[in-house]
C-alpha cells in the first residue's frame, strides 16, 4: 500500500467577521499518496490557497485534523510547526521573491546553507536545467528562468513535499510549460510530492490526481490514467 503524506479528516477553516462566517474550508476529508502529483482547480476564493496554506504549517484550521505522515499538524505549537516547515516543505508562489542582487547559485545557497541534507545549489540549478545560468543574476533571466530558480531554491533541501500557488500565474505558455516540465523533473528524480494550484485547466493532464473545489469544498476528485508530459500541453 502507498503511504499518505497528507490525511484530512473534516478539515475546516471559518473567518469571522461581524456576523459573517466565511467557509474557506468546510469539512475536507483528503489523503495524498507519497510522491503523487496533485492539481488542484476551482474558482477563485473556493479554499485552495486556504488548505495549502494549512498543509505547508503557514496557517492552521479553526477544526478538524490533518496528519503529514504519522505527525498530527493540528497538535503541534508554533515552534513545532515551523521546524516541521523547514524541514520538509518547499513552497513556489507566482511570483518568485528572488533576491534580486545575489545570482541564481546563490539565491539557491541561501536555503542550501542552512538545510540539513541540501543538494549541492548547482545540481538544484542543473534538475531544472538551468546550469548554464547559473551565475546570472534574476534580471538578467526570463520569468520562466526565474521561476525554475524558485523550484531549485524550494527544493535543494529535499523537502518531502513542494507546495506550488499559481507556479506558471505570470508566465507565457512556453516558459510556463517549462515551469511544469521542471516540477515534474523533481517529482520523478526526488519522489517530491508535489501540490500544483492553478487556473489553468489544461495543467490537469499532467496531475495523478485533480481535486476540483467549490465553496470550501472538493466537489469532484478525477484520477488521470495516464499523466501526460509537459511537452505535451498547450494553452
Ligand atoms: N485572512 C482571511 N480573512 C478572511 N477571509 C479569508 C481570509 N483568507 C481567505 N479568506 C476567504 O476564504 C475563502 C477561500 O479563500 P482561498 O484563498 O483559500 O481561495 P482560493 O480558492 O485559493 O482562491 P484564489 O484562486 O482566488 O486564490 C475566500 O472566500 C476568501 O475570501
Amino acid at each position: 500500500m502507498t503511504q499518505s503524506v497528507f490525511t484530512a479528516t473534516a478539515l475546516t477553516k471559518t473567518y469571522v467577521s461581524g456576523e459573517v462566517a466565511v467557509h474557506a474550508l468546510n469539512n475536507v476529508d483528503l489523503e495524498i499518496a507519497e510522491r503523487e502529483v496533485v492539481v488542484l482547480l476551482g474558482p477563485s476564493g473556493s479554499g485552495k490557497t486556504t488548505l495549502l496554506n494549512i498543509m505547508g504549517g503557514l496557517d492552521r484550521p479553526t477544526s478538524g485534523r490533518l496528519f503529514f505522515r504519522d505527525i498530527d499538524l493540528t497538535d503541534l505549537e508554533d515552534r513545532e510547526l515551523t521546524k516541521y516547515r523547514r524541514d520538509h516543505v518547499g513552497f513556489v508562489f507566482q511570483f518568485y521573491n528572488l533576491v534580486p542582487s545575489l545570482t541564481a547559485y546563490e539565491n539557491v545557497a541561501l536555503v542550501t546553507e542552512v538545510a540539513k541534507n541540501p543538494m549541492r545549489p548547482a545540481d538544484a540549478l542543473a534538475l531544472v536545467g538551468l546550469e548554464e545560468r547559473m551565475h546570472h543574476f534574476p534580471a538578467q533571466l526570463s520569468g520562466g528562468e526565474q521561476q525554475r530558480v524558485a523550484i531549485a531554491r524550494a527544493i535543494a533541501k529535499r523537502p518531502a513535499v513542494l507546495l506550488c500557488d499559481e507556479p506558471t500565474g505570470a508566465l507565457d505558455s512556453k516558459t510556463g510549460i517549462r515551469v511544469i516540465e521542471a516540477l515534474l523533473g523533481v517529482n520523478r528524480q526526488l519522489g517530491t510530492t508535489t501540490i500544483i494550484i492553478t487556473h489553468n485547466a489544461s495543467i490537469q493532464q499532467v496531475a495523478d490526481r485533480v481535486l476540483f473545489f467549490a465553496d470550501g469544498r472538493i466537489s469532484r476528485i478525477q484520477r488521470n490514467e495516464t499523466r501526460r508530459e509537459a511537452a505535451e500541453l498547450s494553452w
